[in-house]
């Protein structure tokens, strides 16, 4: 059965991710950019983790550690070398009916962790059902080729343009749309007036526009 990909908030909400090794850092990579706090824990962290905001607590674990659950995590991330550990935090997280990612055992996800494209705002996810992790990072290759850089600039004016987009029609709302992407692409600066400026005069050009 495929999953639901459930888009949340994870705005001053607490992270817990244990371990300190590449997956854990390029899963705290990912989150970092949604503002969560992130609380990494482990026996040792390998370079990289010094460059992100993250609370790194050096310990050799079990898993059932008081401290480690002492806080409300939003979300935990199970990462660690090794099997036993991430399973005792699967089972910790899952007690507690927080979500939990299990980075070397997908039956013991309650959540999985999507292959990521954002530009701003804009955010694709994907997921295999946990079945091919490789085959969705090709499918995240072929989308970062395909979603443009300057779509990042979209979502905020385009937020002002619903109600001319309804009254102009599908069709004319993509080329708006286009229009915009194109003028990005010349100049990637181009401003939020500048680029509501773009809008008004495409309207005016459009035929049968009311
Ligand atoms: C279930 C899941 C749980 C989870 O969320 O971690 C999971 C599980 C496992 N992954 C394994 C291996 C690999 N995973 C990757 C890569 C990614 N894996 C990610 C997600 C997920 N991986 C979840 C399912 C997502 C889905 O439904 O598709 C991505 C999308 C997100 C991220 O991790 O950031 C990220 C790509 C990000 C990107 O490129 O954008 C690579 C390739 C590489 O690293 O280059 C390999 C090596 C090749 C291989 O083995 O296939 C193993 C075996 C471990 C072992 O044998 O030691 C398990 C365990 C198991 O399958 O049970
Ligand atoms: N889901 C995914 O995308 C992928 C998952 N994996 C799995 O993810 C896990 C981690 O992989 P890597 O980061 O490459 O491993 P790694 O060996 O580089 O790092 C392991 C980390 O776990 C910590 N650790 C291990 N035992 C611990 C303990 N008892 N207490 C505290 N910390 C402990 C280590 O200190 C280290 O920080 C492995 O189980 C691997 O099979 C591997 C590839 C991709």
């Amino acid at each position: 059965m495929p999953y639901f990909p459930l888009f949340v908030s994870l705005a001053d909400r607490d992270v817990l991710i244990v371990g300190g090794g590449a997956v854990a850092l390029r899963k705290a990579r990912s989150l970092s950019a949604f503002g969560c706090r992130i609380t990494a824990a482990a026996a040792a962290f390998c370079p990289g983790w010094e460059t992100l905001n993250a609370v790194c607590r050096t310990a050799a674990l079990t898993g059932g550690e008081p401290w480690l659950w002492g806080t409300p995590w939003a979300l935990v991330i199970a990462a660690a070398g090794d099997r036993a550990l991430n399973l005792r935090v699967s089972d910790e997280a899952r007690t507690r009916g927080i979500p939990v990612n299990t980075a070397d055992d997908a039956r013991a996800c309650t959540f999985y962790f999507p292959a990521l494209v954002r530009r701003g705002d804009v955010v694709v996810g994907v997921c295999s059902g946990g079945k091919a992790p490789f085959y969705t990072k090709l499918l995240r290759k072929e989308l970062e080729a395909a979603i443009p850089p300057g779509d990042g600039a979209l979502p905020d004016v385009l937020e002002t343009q619903r109600e001319a987009a309804r009254r102009g029609g599908e069709e004319a709302a993509d080329r708006l749309i286009r229009t915009l992407r194109t003028a990005l692409d010349r100049d990637p600066d181009l401003s939020a007036s500048q680029l509501q400026a773009l809008c008004e005069k495409f309207w005016q050009q459009t035929e049968n526009y009311k």
